[in-house]
């Protein structure tokens, strides 16, 4: 598997193919499975029965060699497959950045969005192909899936920006993005 350079790293060219969502050269792929999403969709039971059936793959992260070190500008392209879990919308994580840095991601394939919260304000950007979401400092960050076939973005972020997860657990996220008839709905984090 690829790893991730060591700085210093010299200047040197990606080759971004957005037609088939790919960085070259590589660095390491990130796979992100059902059971890694502990205690982030409202229905607990839903999650273990979709663990306990195959532990399907969420969505996975390639990312370029630059690594996620200060000072260093990573960037990777992530796939979150179609899905819903007692009909909420497959998604990542979703973070904090611990020292409140911005980020920018832009839609490649499929219907997405993008769930942005303070701990005060929620914010929802729709996210398809040419999109580009501004997260800036302070917000917590999820992507998420709407649409009928795999979304995949690019992401473009400070290196010493880090990955808060346990803030996402601990505050929620604002909304739940469930998928309705006729698209999706934005509900309360508590529904
Ligand atoms: O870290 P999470 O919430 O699993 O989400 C993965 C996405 O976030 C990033 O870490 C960038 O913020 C990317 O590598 C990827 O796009």
């Amino acid at each position: 598997m690829p790893d991730f350079a060591t700085p210093p790293i010299s200047p040197f060219a990606i080759r971004f193919d957005a037609e088939a969502a790919t960085l070259s050269p590589e660095g390491p792929t990130l796979e992100r499975r059902m059971s890694d999403l502990e205690g982030l969709f409202a229905d607990h039971d839903a999650w273990q029965a979709a663990v306990a059936d195959g532990d399907p793959v969420v969505y996975r992260v390639q990312s370029s060699p630059v690594p996620e070190a200060d000072r260093e500008l990573p960037q990777s392209i992530t796939t979150i497959e179609r899905g819903t879990t007692a009909g909420e919308c497959w998604m990542t994580k979703g973070h904090q950045h611990p020292n409140h840095q911005g980020e920018i991601y832009l839609a490649l394939h499929g219907t997405g969005g993008l769930l942005m919260f303070d701990g005060d304000r929620v914010e929802w950007l729709d996210m398809t192909p040419g999109t580009i979401g501004y997260i800036p400092p302070g917000w917590a960050h999820r992507s998420v899936n709407v649409g009928d076939e795999p979304y995949s973005f690019l992401a473009v972020y400070p290196g010493g920006a880090g990955h808060d997860y346990g803030w996402v657990l601990e505050h929620g996220m604002g909304n739940r993005i469930h998928r309705t008839g006729d698209g999706f709905a934005l509900r309360p984090y508590s529904a």
